[in-house]
C-alpha cells in the first residue's frame, strides 16, 4: 500500500486542461534572504538588552512580518523527537491516514493537496496533519506522537504568549490581553510534509496565503522552500538549524491596526527531496472579538469564529482564502 496521496489522479485533469501559457510560465525563483535573527537571551539580561531585543522584534514585525529567533527555550532535542514522530506518522499508508477517525482526531485533520483547486496555480503538493489542540487529550498516542506534541505545545504556547505580550506592550495593549483571550487548547498545530514533486516549476508545496492566527511559530528542516512576499517581490527564507521562524498572522495585523504585517507566504515544491515543517498557530478562543488597538480602525470588529467562517465560505467558492480585506471598513 502506498504512502503518497493520489496527487497524480486528482490533478491529472487540471494538468491536462491547463493552457500552454500556464504550463510554461514557470514560478519565479529568488535569492535566499536572511531574516532578522533575534537572540531571545537578551530578554533575561539587563533592562537595556531586554529593551533592545523587544525593539528588534517590533521593527521586524512592522517591516517584514517575519523574523527568526534563537535561544527561544525550546530544546533542540524536543524538536528532533517531534520531527521523528512526524516522519513516522506521514509514512503510514495513505489509506490509513485518510480514514475518517485517523488517530481519533476530528474529521479533516489529515489533509492533502487542495481538493477545491480549479487551476494549476491553486494546486499544492503537500500533506498535513492539522491538529486542533482541543482534540489532543483524546488523540491516539501513535508511537509517541501525542505525548511529544503535548510536550511541544505546552512550550510553544508559553513562547507564543511571551512574544505576543512583548509586541503588544509596544502598541499599548494591556499586558494580560493574550492570557485573557487565548488558552492552550485554542491554538493548533500543523505538521506539513512536502513529498518530492515532479511538477516543481509549475506548482507550489503550499499556495500563497496568510496565517489565520495572532502569530505562528515555525520549525522547518534544512531543505528550504519557504518564501514570503514584500512589495510584490518574493524572498526565500534561508533555513537556520538553530532558529525558529516567527510570522505575524491576520489577527495581530487587525489588532495592531495594520502596524504589524501578516505577510503572504508560500512554499516552493522540490523535485528531489521531501521536506518537513511544523507550524504552531497561536489563536484566541472562538468567541473572542478582535478590535483594533487604535483609531481610526482599519478593520471592523469581528469574532475569531466569524473570521474562520468567512474564510471557509471563500475557500469553498473560489478555492482560495480572501482574508482581512473582507473586514476593511
Ligand atoms: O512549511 C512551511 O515552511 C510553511 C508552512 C505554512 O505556511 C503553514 O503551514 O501555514
Ligand atoms: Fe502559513
Amino acid at each position: 500500500m502506498g504512502v503518497e496521496p493520489p496527487f497524480f489522479e486528482k490533478y491529472k485533469a487540471i494538468l491536462q486542461s491547463s493552457t500552454e501559457k500556464e504550463k510554461f510560465s514557470t514560478i519565479e525563483v529568488f535569492e535566499e534572504f536572511e531574516l532578522p535573527l533575534i537572540d531571545l537571551s537578551g530578554l533575561n539580561l539587563g533592562p537595556f538588552e531586554r529593551q533592545k531585543c523587544i525593539e528588534q522584534m517590533d521593527k521586524a514585525a512592522r517591516e517584514w512580518g517575519f523574523f527568526q529567533i534563537v535561544n527561544h527555550g525550546i530544546p533542540g532535542g524536543l524538536l528532533d523527537r517531534l520531527k521523528y514522530e512526524q516522519m513516522k506518522v506521514f509514512h503510514l499508508p495513505f489509506d490509513k491516514k485518510a480514514e475518517k477517525k485517523f488517530l481519533n482526531l476530528s474529521a479533516h485533520s489529515y489533509r492533502w493537496g487542495n481538493p477545491l483547486a480549479t487551476s494549476l496555480r491553486n494546486l499544492s503538493w503537500s500533506e498535513a496533519l492539522h491538529i486542533s489542540l482541543k482534540d489532543i487529550s483524546r488523540m491516539d498516542e501513535c508511537n509517541k506522537l501525542r505525548s511529544t506534541i503535548q510536550e511541544y505545545a505546552r512550550k510553544a504556547n508559553l513562547l507564543a504568549q511571551k512574544l505576543a505580550e512583548h509586541l503588544a506592550q509596544i502598541l499599548g495593549i494591556k499586558p494580560n490581553y493574550f492570557q485573557e483571550n487565548c488558552s492552550p487548547s485554542s491554538s493548533s498545530l500543523r505538521m506539513n510534509r512536502y513529498p518530492p514533486c515532479p511538477f516543481s516549476s509549475r506548482m507550489f508545496g503550499i499556495i500563497p496565503h496568510t496565517d489565520t492566527d495572532f502569530l505562528t511559530i515555525l520549525s522547518q528542516d534544512q531543505v528550504g522552500g519557504l518564501q514570503f512576499n514584500t512589495d510584490g517581490r518574493w524572498f526565500s527564507v534561508k533555513p537556520n538549524p538553530k532558529a525558529l521562524v516567527i510570522n505575524i498572522g491576520d489577527l495581530f495585523q487587525a489588532l495592531s491596526n495594520g502596524i504589524y504585517k501578516s505577510i503572504t507566504h508560500r512554499v516552493a515544491a522540490n523535485e528531489e527531496v521531501e521536506r518537513y515543517s511544523i507550524a504552531y498557530f497561536y489563536c484566541p478562543t472562538d468567541e473572542v472579538v478582535i478590535q483594533s488597538c487604535s483609531e481610526p480602525a482599519l478593520y471592523r470588529n469581528f469574532s475569531f469564529k466569524e473570521y474562520k467562517q468567512q474564510i471557509e465560505r471563500d475557500v469553498k467558492a473560489t478555492g482560495d482564502k480572501v482574508g482581512l480585506s473582507r473586514f476593511l471598513w
